[in-house]
């Protein structure tokens, strides 16, 4: 199932509800067994997708909203495997992903196939590209991977920066996974805009009967939004992106835009916050 999702202008997401907030911001509905989702956003137009192919293949078919022969004619394709080992084939090539391995898969392949594993789930982000750069796996030896923040403040975490242009080349796509220490609850916490990249936030790991916490809004105007394992959130580039926990947890998060500069941030103090 295809569904959309429009830009929304920083002074209509002031007047948004809670309802009207999850409606536009939330994606609450990425897995369906033996098949493939998609939110097509306007926010760069970034596609946010979930495969869970358990019984039978899931094949990558182009979607209406592409108006293209195929999904990636004029694409690029990230898959971050977050269930258990399971293969991808591309153009009749076979990658297999343990869990937490990231494939890029290159502008112009024509098949994509999810392969089927009990309990499989595949995230998965598509954004529009120029030109070529060569399908490639990345496992987590190759990913760019820092730990920051602290115990003492709620926030030691792991980045793995997986599909970044210190790993490889993309056209404007970038991935990668966080995963918060135990007794850390705190993501991306101080926040951060960056207004020539959107981003979408995939929350998985999160504890039976846990939730998480997501912020979003302009430093000076935020809301938020409660989260249950394998949803996502999508992040205007104007917005700060954040959350607590009521546990640990790990997340996805996925880039577009004008630039492939992940440090490219403007940072925003916690005391800084309204
Ligand atoms: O622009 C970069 C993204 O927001 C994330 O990489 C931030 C993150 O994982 C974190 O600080 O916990
Ligand atoms: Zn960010």
């Amino acid at each position: 199932m295809t569904t959309t999702r429009h830009a929304i202008h920083p002074s209509h997401f002031k007047t948004l509800d809670t309802k009207s907030l999850r409606e536009e911001f939330l994606l609450d509905k990425l897995f369906t067994t033996d098949a493939i989702n998609h939110v097509y956003t306007h926010y760069d137009r970034l596609i946010v997708s979930g495969a869970a192919p358990e019984t039978k293949a899931v094949t990558l078919e182009t979607i209406d909203a592409l108006k293209a022969n195929f999904f990636l004619e004029r694409r690029e394709l990230g898959i971050i495997n977050v269930g258990p080992k399971a293969s991808v084939t591309v153009d009749g090539q076979s990658f297999t992903l343990e869990n937490k391995e990231a494939l890029y898969v290159s502008r112009g392949t024509k098949s994509v196939v999810f392969q089927p594993t009990a309990g499989a789930r595949f995230y998965i982000n598509s954004s529009p590209a120029h030109r070529e750069y060569p399908t490639r796996k990345i496992s987590l030896a190759d990913a760019d991977t820092i730990t920051i923040g602290s115990p003492e403040t709620s926030n030691h975490r792991t980045i793995r920066k997986l599909l970044v242009n210190s790993v490889l080349e993309t056209c404007q796509l970038q991935m990668g996974l966080t995963e918060l220490h135990q007794g850390s609850v705190w993501n991306t916490m101080p926040p951060h805009t960056h207004d020539r990249r959107m981003e979408a936030y995939f929350y998985f790991n999160i504890p039976q009967g846990q939730a998480v916490c997501h912020f979003i809004g302009e430093p000076n105007e935020t809301r938020h939004i409660w989260i249950k394992n394998n949803e996502a959130v999508l992040s205007p580039p104007w917005s700060v992106h954040s959350g607590a926990g009521t546990s640990n947890y790990a997340f996805i998060w996925g880039m577009a835009g004008e630039n492939l500069d992940y440090g490219d941030m403007d940072v925003v103090q916690p005391n800084e916050l309204l």
